[in-house]
């Protein structure tokens, strides 16, 4: 191989377990015969089945990819730093031009991204300027997609990631909202019109993505390779809620045609903490994604943050108002975002809320009528609050396990 000084490009494959990342990789390998790639794969097992497979597919197809298995763990959280220090020992050596990395199923793409985009401070290695990431592909499986965000099938105990307590839908949330390339993978295996609909869905939480239908991982690899598509900014500002938030209404006609909606409820006054609670644990089946912050009365130090994928709610503390601030850094901010002041109250300064949710046939009149019945209402703005009973306790949103009170 010549001499070479360009970074060298990254494709990072995430998906849930079995979405078809591996099928994916396979195929990209036996296809793009001239392609001189180096592999890593991480898998949370002690044995890294995914590797065995990437390895017998080069053996088969006579390429001779470097593979690297990163096993007992994963590459979002505990071995990043192990990962950067082999892909540095790998490009000291540099006998290969592309570097494909296979994610775990639970690995959380942006800390994965971040790793190749920024490195890692525990790291010896510096991936800055030797690597180049160029594409986040998430990789879903079409025939699981609805049965996981239908009846919460994906949430069995022993797929909750030990580390941190997330479970399946969160991971597939965040794979979904933080890419440039969404495969829909296992399309045989799902009738189209249902593919038409979740494609809908799938704009709307991600609207910035390329979707591509695939059935086993048949790709095209100029989709996913060297497309020059990733962009640390526009990937992690391209959510659908989070659009919403600073957008406003914006329908595809994909989504509208299909019953896909979204819509921002805002509040300046807080919430009924206990009611909002017993609101969010029974919210219509349709919702898909909840994602915003709220007020709950009696807590003025803490905006209270909420987060649904799927079947999986999360509420509780997340972070800080403005107003809770020490004046000097509320004047910083002021001074960032000069916005900030058009809605102050004098009273309550930014406390508020403003939640996005997107769902697909829900009644949305019926569900804001159900949260303004949440505020406060004029007597109860009178109210002594700190003697509401607190749901949401103190740890950072906690799982909502309310509804059947
Ligand atoms: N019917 C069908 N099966 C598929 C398709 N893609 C992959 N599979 C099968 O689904 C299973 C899982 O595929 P993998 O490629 O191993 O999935 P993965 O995402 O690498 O899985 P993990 O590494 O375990 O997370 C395998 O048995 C594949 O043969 C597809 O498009 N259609």
């Amino acid at each position: 191989m010549p001499f070479n000084n360009d970074p060298i490009p990254v494709t990072i494959l995430s998906g849930s377990l079995g979405a078809g990342k591996t099928t994916t990789l396979n195929h990209i390998l036996s296809s793009e015969r001239e392609l001189n790639a180096a592999v890593v794969v991480n898998d949370m097992g002690e044995v890294n089945v995914d590797a065995d497979l990437v390895e017998r597919e080069s053996e088969l197809t006579q390429n001779d990819e470097e593979i690297i298995e990163m096993s007992n763990g994963c590459i979002c959280c505990r071995l990043r730093g192990d990962m950067l220090d082999e892909v540095g020992r790998l490009a000291e050596e540099r006998d290969f031009d592309y570097l494909l990395v296979e994610s775990s199923g639970i690995s959380e793409p942006i800390p994965v991204a971040q790793t190749f985009a920024r490195g890692f401070e525990d790291a010896e290695f510096d991936p800055t300027g030797v690597y180049e990431l160029d594409t986040m592909v998430s990789v879903v499986d079409a025939h699981s997609f609805w049965q996981g965000f239908d009846s919460g099938q994906a949430l069995t105990d022993d797929s909750v990631d030990p580390q941190d307590n997330r479970v399946p839908e969160e991971a597939l949330m965040d794979q979904i909202e933080f890419c440039d390339v969404l495969l829909l993978n296992k399309c045989d295996l799902v009738p189209d019109n249902e593919l038409d609909e979740m494609e809908a869905i799938l704009e709307t939480l991600q609207p910035r993505a390329e979707i591509i239908r695939t059935e086993h991982g048949a790709v095209d690899p100029r989709e996913i390779l060297n497309t020059g598509r990733f962009d640390f900014e526009a990937a992690s500002q391209s959510a659908g809620w989070m659009r919403e938030l600073q957008e406003g209404h914006h329908h595809e006609a994909a989504a509208e045609e299909h019953g896909v909606t979204s819509f921002v409820f805002d509040a300046d006054r807080p919430f009924h903490p206990e009611r909002i609670a017993r609101l969010f644990a029974d919210l219509p089946d349709g919702i898909i994604r909840a994602k915003g912050f709220f007020w709950s009365a009696g807590r003025e130090d803490v905006a209270m943050g909420l987060d649904k994928a799927g079947q999986s709610v999360r509420a509780g503390p997340k972070g800080t108002w403005i107003a809770s601030l020490p004046k000097a850094q509320q004047e910083r901010y002021f001074a960032a975002r000069p916005e900030l002041k058009e809605d102050w109250d004098d009273q309550w300064g930014d406390r508020g809320s403003e939640l996005v949710f997107i769902g697909r046939e829900f009644d949305q009149e019926t569900l804001v009528e159900r949260l303004e019945d949440c505020v406060l209402s004029d007597a109860e703005m009178e109210e002594d609050w700190s003697v509401y009973p607190d749901p949401f306790g103190f740890e950072d949103q906690r799982e909502l396990a309310l509804a059947d009170d």
